[in-house]
Protein backbone atom coordinates (compact mmCIF):
# COMPACT_ATOMS: atom_id res chain seq x y z
CA UNK A 1 0.00 0.00 0.00
CA UNK A 2 1.04 3.79 -1.02
CA UNK A 3 2.10 5.46 1.72
CA UNK A 4 -0.21 8.65 1.64
CA UNK A 5 -0.10 11.60 4.66
CA UNK A 6 -2.71 13.48 2.76
CA UNK A 7 -5.18 13.87 5.87
CA UNK A 8 -7.24 17.29 5.44
CA UNK A 9 -7.79 17.29 9.07
CA UNK A 10 -5.05 16.44 11.04
CA UNK A 11 -4.97 16.92 14.81
CA UNK A 12 -8.85 17.24 14.70
CA UNK A 13 -8.47 21.03 13.30
CA UNK A 14 -11.83 22.59 12.54
CA UNK A 15 -13.93 19.29 13.17
CA UNK A 16 -17.03 19.58 15.63
CA UNK A 17 -16.82 16.63 17.66
CA UNK A 18 -20.05 17.47 19.99
CA UNK A 19 -22.48 19.73 20.90
CA UNK A 20 -21.79 21.93 24.30
CA UNK A 21 -23.93 24.33 26.05
CA UNK A 22 -20.59 25.02 28.48
CA UNK A 23 -18.34 27.61 26.91
CA UNK A 24 -17.86 29.13 23.40
CA UNK A 25 -15.30 30.38 21.72
CA UNK A 26 -15.11 33.17 18.20
CA UNK A 27 -12.08 32.30 17.22
CA UNK A 28 -11.74 35.50 14.37
CA UNK A 29 -12.94 37.87 16.48
CA UNK A 30 -11.70 36.30 20.19
CA UNK A 31 -14.73 36.14 21.96
CA UNK A 32 -14.96 33.40 25.22
CA UNK A 33 -17.94 33.03 27.01
CA UNK A 34 -19.09 30.67 29.43
CA UNK A 35 -22.33 29.33 29.88
CA UNK A 36 -23.68 32.78 28.20
CA UNK A 37 -21.36 35.27 29.97
CA UNK A 38 -18.62 37.12 28.59
CA UNK A 39 -15.36 36.90 30.13
CA UNK A 40 -14.47 40.35 30.07
CA UNK A 41 -17.36 40.62 32.72
CA UNK A 42 -16.39 37.47 34.54
CA UNK A 43 -12.81 39.05 34.99
CA UNK A 44 -14.27 41.63 36.13
CA UNK A 45 -17.16 40.75 38.23
CA UNK A 46 -17.45 37.20 39.40
CA UNK A 47 -15.19 35.09 41.79
CA UNK A 48 -13.80 32.07 41.48
CA UNK A 49 -16.03 30.34 43.14
CA UNK A 50 -18.92 31.94 41.89
CA UNK A 51 -17.56 30.91 37.81
CA UNK A 52 -17.01 27.22 39.34
CA UNK A 53 -20.84 26.92 40.34
CA UNK A 54 -21.76 28.65 37.34
CA UNK A 55 -19.74 26.51 34.56
CA UNK A 56 -20.71 22.86 37.21
CA UNK A 57 -24.91 23.94 36.92
CA UNK A 58 -25.12 25.98 34.16
CA UNK A 59 -26.54 29.51 35.72
CA UNK A 60 -25.22 32.16 38.25
CA UNK A 61 -26.30 31.32 41.98
CA UNK A 62 -28.58 33.27 44.35
CA UNK A 63 -26.15 34.66 47.89
CA UNK A 64 -27.66 31.29 49.70
CA UNK A 65 -26.53 29.19 47.15
CA UNK A 66 -22.91 30.77 46.62
CA UNK A 67 -22.37 30.56 49.98
CA UNK A 68 -23.61 27.11 50.44
CA UNK A 69 -21.33 26.12 47.60
CA UNK A 70 -18.08 27.98 48.94
CA UNK A 71 -18.86 25.76 52.43
CA UNK A 72 -19.12 22.73 50.59
CA UNK A 73 -15.27 24.13 48.89
CA UNK A 74 -13.72 24.49 52.34
CA UNK A 75 -15.49 21.01 53.70
CA UNK A 76 -14.21 19.21 50.51
CA UNK A 77 -10.53 20.82 51.11
CA UNK A 78 -9.01 18.78 54.00
CA UNK A 79 -6.34 16.63 51.69
CA UNK A 80 -7.02 13.15 52.85
CA UNK A 81 -4.14 11.07 54.84
CA UNK A 82 -3.69 8.59 52.11
CA UNK A 83 -2.18 11.53 50.13
CA UNK A 84 0.07 13.02 52.63
CA UNK A 85 1.29 9.71 53.65
CA UNK A 86 2.06 8.26 50.40
CA UNK A 87 4.37 12.33 49.64
CA UNK A 88 6.35 10.89 52.25
CA UNK A 89 7.46 7.66 49.75
CA UNK A 90 7.28 9.81 46.38
CA UNK A 91 11.08 11.48 45.39
CA UNK A 92 11.26 15.16 46.04
CA UNK A 93 12.46 16.16 42.86
CA UNK A 94 8.93 14.77 41.01
CA UNK A 95 7.16 16.96 38.83
CA UNK A 96 3.84 18.78 40.65
CA UNK A 97 1.82 17.77 37.47
CA UNK A 98 3.22 14.12 38.14
CA UNK A 99 2.02 14.56 41.46
CA UNK A 100 -1.35 15.64 40.94
CA UNK A 101 -2.10 12.93 37.85
CA UNK A 102 -0.40 10.35 40.67
CA UNK A 103 -2.98 11.80 43.69
CA UNK A 104 -6.22 12.29 41.66
CA UNK A 105 -6.71 8.31 41.58
CA UNK A 106 -5.83 7.95 45.49
CA UNK A 107 -9.37 10.80 45.25
CA UNK A 108 -10.97 7.92 43.71
CA UNK A 109 -10.27 5.27 46.16
CA UNK A 110 -11.11 6.35 48.89
CA UNK A 111 -14.30 8.04 47.45
CA UNK A 112 -16.97 6.53 49.81
CA UNK A 113 -19.29 7.60 46.27
CA UNK A 114 -17.32 6.29 43.94
CA UNK A 115 -19.73 3.59 42.27
CA UNK A 116 -22.56 6.48 42.32
CA UNK A 117 -23.16 7.98 38.98
CA UNK A 118 -25.93 9.94 39.74
CA UNK A 119 -25.90 14.05 38.51
CA UNK A 120 -25.69 15.14 42.50
CA UNK A 121 -23.19 12.87 43.24
CA UNK A 122 -20.72 13.58 39.84
CA UNK A 123 -21.10 17.01 41.39
CA UNK A 124 -20.23 16.24 44.98
CA UNK A 125 -17.00 14.59 43.05
CA UNK A 126 -16.17 17.65 41.20
CA UNK A 127 -16.19 19.23 44.31
CA UNK A 128 -13.97 17.39 45.90
CA UNK A 129 -11.67 17.55 43.24
CA UNK A 130 -12.06 21.71 42.85
CA UNK A 131 -11.15 21.79 46.54
CA UNK A 132 -8.14 19.12 46.86
CA UNK A 133 -6.46 19.75 43.44
CA UNK A 134 -5.05 23.24 45.51
CA UNK A 135 -4.56 21.30 48.69
CA UNK A 136 -2.36 18.34 46.77
CA UNK A 137 -0.42 21.31 45.12
CA UNK A 138 0.09 23.60 48.42
CA UNK A 139 0.98 20.20 50.46
CA UNK A 140 3.52 19.07 48.06
CA UNK A 141 5.62 21.75 47.65
CA UNK A 142 5.44 22.96 51.19
CA UNK A 143 6.37 19.14 52.37
CA UNK A 144 9.32 18.64 49.43
CA UNK A 145 10.48 21.84 51.10
CA UNK A 146 10.08 20.51 54.43
CA UNK A 147 7.66 22.31 55.63
CA UNK A 148 4.33 22.03 57.70
CA UNK A 149 1.05 22.11 55.43
CA UNK A 150 -0.87 25.11 56.67
CA UNK A 151 -4.47 25.61 57.46
CA UNK A 152 -7.01 27.45 55.67
CA UNK A 153 -7.44 30.54 56.60
CA UNK A 154 -11.81 31.49 56.53
CA UNK A 155 -11.11 35.09 56.14
CA UNK A 156 -9.47 34.19 52.30
CA UNK A 157 -11.29 33.26 49.69
CA UNK A 158 -10.42 29.97 47.19
CA UNK A 159 -7.29 31.50 45.37
CA UNK A 160 -6.09 33.80 48.87
CA UNK A 161 -6.15 30.32 50.66
CA UNK A 162 -3.93 28.63 47.91
CA UNK A 163 -1.39 31.96 47.65
CA UNK A 164 -1.06 31.55 51.68
CA UNK A 165 -1.08 27.55 51.95
CA UNK A 166 1.66 27.77 48.76
CA UNK A 167 4.02 30.75 50.12
CA UNK A 168 3.23 31.07 53.77
CA UNK A 169 2.29 34.82 53.29
CA UNK A 170 -1.15 36.29 53.73
CA UNK A 171 -1.71 37.82 50.40
CA UNK A 172 -2.32 41.46 49.84
CA UNK A 173 -6.21 42.02 48.47
CA UNK A 174 -5.25 43.39 45.17
CA UNK A 175 -2.72 40.35 44.17
CA UNK A 176 -5.13 37.76 45.48
CA UNK A 177 -7.75 39.16 42.80
CA UNK A 178 -5.32 39.38 40.48
CA UNK A 179 -4.50 35.83 41.25
CA UNK A 180 -8.39 34.88 41.11
CA UNK A 181 -8.96 36.77 37.83
CA UNK A 182 -6.49 34.42 36.47
CA UNK A 183 -8.42 31.17 37.56
CA UNK A 184 -11.49 32.82 36.33
CA UNK A 185 -10.16 33.13 33.14
CA UNK A 186 -8.39 29.61 32.95
CA UNK A 187 -11.19 27.93 33.82
CA UNK A 188 -13.18 26.81 30.60
CA UNK A 189 -11.96 26.87 27.38
CA UNK A 190 -14.01 23.93 25.14
CA UNK A 191 -12.80 21.52 23.81
CA UNK A 192 -9.16 22.60 24.25
CA UNK A 193 -6.72 19.34 24.48
CA UNK A 194 -7.07 18.36 27.99
CA UNK A 195 -10.71 18.93 28.23
CA UNK A 196 -11.51 16.48 25.01
CA UNK A 197 -9.16 13.98 26.94
CA UNK A 198 -11.22 14.07 30.15
CA UNK A 199 -14.35 13.31 27.79
CA UNK A 200 -13.03 11.10 25.58
CA UNK A 201 -12.53 8.79 28.69
CA UNK A 202 -15.58 9.07 30.70
CA UNK A 203 -17.16 8.66 27.27
CA UNK A 204 -16.28 5.16 28.15
CA UNK A 205 -18.36 5.33 31.44
CA UNK A 206 -15.16 5.66 33.48
CA UNK A 207 -15.47 7.50 36.37
CA UNK A 208 -14.92 11.30 36.70
CA UNK A 209 -11.42 10.45 38.21
CA UNK A 210 -10.25 8.69 35.48
CA UNK A 211 -11.29 11.46 33.58
CA UNK A 212 -9.74 14.41 35.39
CA UNK A 213 -6.57 12.05 35.73
CA UNK A 214 -6.38 11.96 31.94
CA UNK A 215 -7.52 15.84 31.55
CA UNK A 216 -4.11 16.58 34.03
CA UNK A 217 -1.70 14.53 31.73
CA UNK A 218 -2.90 16.15 28.79
CA UNK A 219 -2.21 19.68 29.84
CA UNK A 220 1.25 18.59 31.46
CA UNK A 221 2.50 19.15 27.76
CA UNK A 222 4.38 21.76 26.23
CA UNK A 223 1.60 22.59 23.41
CA UNK A 224 -0.65 22.85 26.45
CA UNK A 225 -0.22 24.06 29.82
CA UNK A 226 2.69 23.22 30.03
CA UNK A 227 4.03 26.65 27.71
CA UNK A 228 3.36 29.01 30.99
CA UNK A 229 6.24 28.06 33.01
CA UNK A 230 8.33 27.36 29.52
CA UNK A 231 7.63 30.91 29.03
CA UNK A 232 8.92 31.75 31.89
CA UNK A 233 12.19 29.73 32.29
CA UNK A 234 12.96 30.78 28.44
CA UNK A 235 12.93 34.82 29.73
CA UNK A 236 14.94 33.80 32.99
CA UNK A 237 17.52 32.27 30.85
CA UNK A 238 17.14 35.17 28.74
CA UNK A 239 17.92 37.65 31.35
CA UNK A 240 20.62 35.16 32.83
CA UNK A 241 22.78 35.18 29.50
CA UNK A 242 22.52 39.13 30.15
CA UNK A 243 20.12 40.26 27.26
CA UNK A 244 17.84 43.02 27.49
CA UNK A 245 14.76 43.85 25.18
CA UNK A 246 17.35 45.68 22.58
CA UNK A 247 17.94 42.18 21.71
CA UNK A 248 14.86 40.69 21.74
CA UNK A 249 13.89 41.51 17.88
CA UNK A 250 17.21 39.59 16.94
CA UNK A 251 16.60 36.25 19.25
CA UNK A 252 12.76 36.33 18.02
CA UNK A 253 14.56 36.33 13.97
CA UNK A 254 16.88 33.59 14.75
CA UNK A 255 13.85 31.39 16.30
CA UNK A 256 11.54 31.42 13.46
CA UNK A 257 13.92 31.21 10.94
CA UNK A 258 15.58 27.66 12.77
CA UNK A 259 11.20 26.87 12.58
CA UNK A 260 11.44 26.94 16.31
CA UNK A 261 8.39 27.32 18.58
CA UNK A 262 7.97 30.55 20.64
CA UNK A 263 6.26 29.61 23.54
CA UNK A 264 2.88 30.93 24.91
CA UNK A 265 2.82 32.61 20.92
CA UNK A 266 -0.28 30.96 18.74
CA UNK A 267 -3.62 28.57 19.32
CA UNK A 268 -5.02 26.37 17.65
CA UNK A 269 -8.36 28.17 17.71
CA UNK A 270 -8.03 32.00 18.19
CA UNK A 271 -7.00 33.72 15.03
CA UNK A 272 -6.70 37.04 16.46
CA UNK A 273 -5.91 37.83 20.05
CA UNK A 274 -6.60 35.47 22.89
CA UNK A 275 -8.90 37.55 25.23
CA UNK A 276 -7.86 35.72 28.78
CA UNK A 277 -4.33 37.16 27.35
CA UNK A 278 -5.14 40.70 26.76
CA UNK A 279 -6.69 40.82 30.35
CA UNK A 280 -3.86 38.76 31.94
CA UNK A 281 -1.62 41.38 30.47
CA UNK A 282 -3.43 44.33 32.08
CA UNK A 283 -3.35 42.74 35.38
CA UNK A 284 0.61 41.70 34.82
CA UNK A 285 1.16 45.62 34.17
CA UNK A 286 -0.60 46.26 37.46
CA UNK A 287 0.89 44.28 39.85
CA UNK A 288 4.71 44.29 37.68
CA UNK A 289 4.79 47.92 39.50
CA UNK A 290 3.62 46.64 42.65
CA UNK A 291 5.49 44.00 42.70
CA UNK A 292 8.91 46.07 40.99
CA UNK A 293 9.08 43.56 38.41
CA UNK A 294 9.00 45.86 35.26
CA UNK A 295 11.88 44.57 34.08
CA UNK A 296 10.37 41.04 33.78
CA UNK A 297 6.72 42.20 32.02
CA UNK A 298 9.02 44.63 29.74
CA UNK A 299 10.90 41.79 28.69
CA UNK A 300 7.76 40.02 27.56
CA UNK A 301 6.23 42.46 26.31
CA UNK A 302 8.83 43.26 23.97
CA UNK A 303 8.80 39.32 23.09
CA UNK A 304 5.13 39.70 21.94
CA UNK A 305 5.63 42.58 20.19
CA UNK A 306 8.89 41.52 18.12
CA UNK A 307 6.51 38.01 17.27
CA UNK A 308 4.02 40.03 16.04
CA UNK A 309 5.86 41.97 13.78
CA UNK A 310 8.07 39.38 12.51
CA UNK A 311 5.19 36.64 11.97
CA UNK A 312 4.07 39.88 9.90
CA UNK A 313 6.67 40.30 8.06
CA UNK A 314 6.87 37.10 7.05
CA UNK A 315 3.36 37.00 5.71
CA UNK A 316 2.61 34.47 7.82
CA UNK A 317 -1.12 34.23 9.59
CA UNK A 318 -1.45 36.11 12.97
CA UNK A 319 0.45 34.56 16.15
CA UNK A 320 -0.16 36.46 18.74
CA UNK A 321 0.17 35.46 22.68
CA UNK A 322 -2.17 32.94 24.39
CA UNK A 323 -3.71 32.61 27.63
CA UNK A 324 -0.14 31.17 28.81
CA UNK A 325 1.86 33.74 27.42
CA UNK A 326 1.44 36.20 30.62
CA UNK A 327 0.12 33.79 32.95
CA UNK A 328 3.06 32.60 34.43
CA UNK A 329 4.62 35.99 34.49
CA UNK A 330 1.46 36.70 36.88
CA UNK A 331 2.52 33.55 39.15
CA UNK A 332 6.07 34.37 38.91
CA UNK A 333 5.14 38.15 40.44
CA UNK A 334 2.70 35.95 43.16
CA UNK A 335 6.16 34.22 44.09
CA UNK A 336 4.55 30.58 43.07
CA UNK A 337 7.89 28.72 41.55
CA UNK A 338 7.81 27.84 37.84
CA UNK A 339 6.79 24.03 38.38
CA UNK A 340 4.13 25.00 40.29
CA UNK A 341 2.81 27.16 37.14
CA UNK A 342 1.05 24.81 35.79
CA UNK A 343 -0.43 22.81 38.25
CA UNK A 344 -2.09 26.30 38.36
CA UNK A 345 -3.25 25.90 35.31
CA UNK A 346 -4.78 22.84 36.55
CA UNK A 347 -6.70 23.79 39.13
CA UNK A 348 -8.42 25.98 37.25
CA UNK A 349 -9.29 23.84 34.78
CA UNK A 350 -10.91 21.39 37.03
CA UNK A 351 -13.94 23.25 36.78
CA UNK A 352 -14.42 23.15 32.90
CA UNK A 353 -12.92 19.49 33.41
CA UNK A 354 -15.57 18.49 35.61
CA UNK A 355 -18.17 20.61 34.55
CA UNK A 356 -17.43 18.50 30.51
CA UNK A 357 -17.52 15.08 32.66
CA UNK A 358 -20.73 16.00 34.03
CA UNK A 359 -22.25 17.09 30.13
CA UNK A 360 -20.99 14.20 29.10
CA UNK A 361 -21.59 11.34 31.32
CA UNK A 362 -25.39 12.78 30.94
CA UNK A 363 -25.52 13.78 27.19
CA UNK A 364 -26.90 17.45 28.62
CA UNK A 365 -25.95 18.69 25.75
CA UNK A 366 -26.80 15.61 22.62
CA UNK A 367 -29.63 14.20 24.11
CA UNK A 368 -27.61 10.84 25.33
CA UNK A 369 -24.08 9.97 26.07
CA UNK A 370 -22.31 8.60 23.02
CA UNK A 371 -18.92 6.30 22.72
CA UNK A 372 -16.12 8.48 21.16
CA UNK A 373 -14.36 6.17 18.84
CA UNK A 374 -12.71 7.91 15.67
CA UNK A 375 -11.81 6.57 12.37
CA UNK A 376 -8.04 6.25 11.77
CA UNK A 377 -6.82 6.01 8.40
CA UNK A 378 -4.14 3.19 7.44
CA UNK A 379 -0.88 4.14 5.83
CA UNK A 380 1.18 1.37 7.33
CA UNK A 381 2.19 -1.39 5.27
CA UNK A 382 -0.21 -3.72 3.98
CA UNK A 383 0.98 -6.57 1.49
CA UNK A 384 -2.11 -6.88 -0.58
CA UNK A 385 -5.45 -8.36 0.01
CA UNK A 386 -4.60 -11.10 2.32
CA UNK A 387 -1.56 -9.19 4.52
CA UNK A 388 1.89 -9.68 4.55
CA UNK A 389 3.12 -13.51 4.54
CA UNK A 390 4.15 -14.25 8.75
CA UNK A 391 7.28 -16.27 8.52
CA UNK A 392 7.97 -18.05 11.86
CA UNK A 393 10.91 -16.62 13.80
CA UNK A 394 13.45 -19.01 12.72
CA UNK A 395 12.94 -18.78 9.04
CA UNK A 396 13.02 -14.27 9.14
C1 LIG B 1 -3.59 26.87 27.03
C2 LIG B 1 -3.05 26.51 25.73
O1 LIG B 1 -2.94 25.34 25.46
S1 LIG B 1 -2.70 27.72 24.64
C3 LIG B 1 -1.37 27.05 23.67
C4 LIG B 1 -0.12 26.90 24.48
N1 LIG B 1 0.99 26.41 23.65
C5 LIG B 1 1.99 27.22 23.23
O2 LIG B 1 2.04 28.38 23.52
C6 LIG B 1 3.05 26.53 22.41
C7 LIG B 1 3.45 27.39 21.22
N2 LIG B 1 2.38 27.44 20.24
C8 LIG B 1 2.18 26.41 19.37
O3 LIG B 1 2.90 25.41 19.36
C9 LIG B 1 1.02 26.53 18.41
O4 LIG B 1 0.68 27.87 18.19
C10 LIG B 1 -0.22 25.75 18.89
C11 LIG B 1 0.12 24.26 19.00
C12 LIG B 1 -0.69 26.26 20.22
C13 LIG B 1 -1.35 25.92 17.90
O5 LIG B 1 -0.92 25.42 16.74
P1 LIG B 1 -1.72 25.49 15.37
O6 LIG B 1 -2.62 26.64 15.28
O7 LIG B 1 -2.33 24.21 15.14
O8 LIG B 1 -0.64 25.83 14.40
P2 LIG B 1 0.61 25.01 14.01
O9 LIG B 1 1.38 24.54 15.19
O10 LIG B 1 0.20 23.99 12.99
O11 LIG B 1 1.40 26.20 13.34
C14 LIG B 1 1.03 26.85 12.10
C15 LIG B 1 2.27 27.59 11.63
O12 LIG B 1 2.56 28.64 12.55
C16 LIG B 1 3.80 28.39 13.20
N3 LIG B 1 3.63 28.67 14.62
C17 LIG B 1 2.51 28.53 15.37
N4 LIG B 1 2.75 28.88 16.62
C18 LIG B 1 4.04 29.23 16.68
C19 LIG B 1 4.88 29.68 17.70
N5 LIG B 1 4.42 29.79 18.93
N6 LIG B 1 6.15 29.96 17.41
C20 LIG B 1 6.62 29.80 16.18
N7 LIG B 1 5.89 29.40 15.15
C21 LIG B 1 4.61 29.11 15.39
C22 LIG B 1 4.08 26.91 12.99
O13 LIG B 1 5.44 26.59 13.06
C23 LIG B 1 3.49 26.68 11.62
O14 LIG B 1 4.35 27.16 10.64
P3 LIG B 1 4.49 26.43 9.22
O15 LIG B 1 3.15 26.60 8.59
O16 LIG B 1 5.57 27.19 8.56
O17 LIG B 1 4.82 25.02 9.51
O1 LIG C 1 -8.23 25.64 23.70
C1 LIG C 1 -7.06 25.30 23.48
O2 LIG C 1 -6.72 24.70 22.43
C2 LIG C 1 -6.01 25.57 24.48
C3 LIG C 1 -6.36 26.66 25.42
O3 LIG C 1 -6.29 27.82 25.08
C4 LIG C 1 -6.83 26.33 26.76
O4 LIG C 1 -6.93 25.16 27.12
O5 LIG C 1 -7.10 27.24 27.54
Amino acid sequence: METDVSFKNIGLRGITVADTKISYIDGVRGILIYRGFRIEDLAEISSFEETAYLLLNGGLPDKEGLAAFRDALTAAGRLPDEISESFKLWPRRSDPMDIIQASVPILAMIDPELAAESREANLRKAIRVIARLPEIITTWHRMRNGLQPLPHDPKLGHAGNFLWKLTGKKPEEEMARAFEVSLILQADHAFSASTFACREVVSTRAHLYAGVTAGVGALSGILHGGSNALVMRVMFDMIDQGMTTKDIGAWVKGKLDRREKIMGMGHAVYKTTDPRAEILKGLCENVAIKTEREEWFNFLRAIETECIREFEKRGKRKIKANVDFYSGLLCAMLGIPLDIMTPVFAMAIAVGWCSHIIEEKFGDAQGKPVLYRPESKYVGHYCGQFGCTYLPIEQR
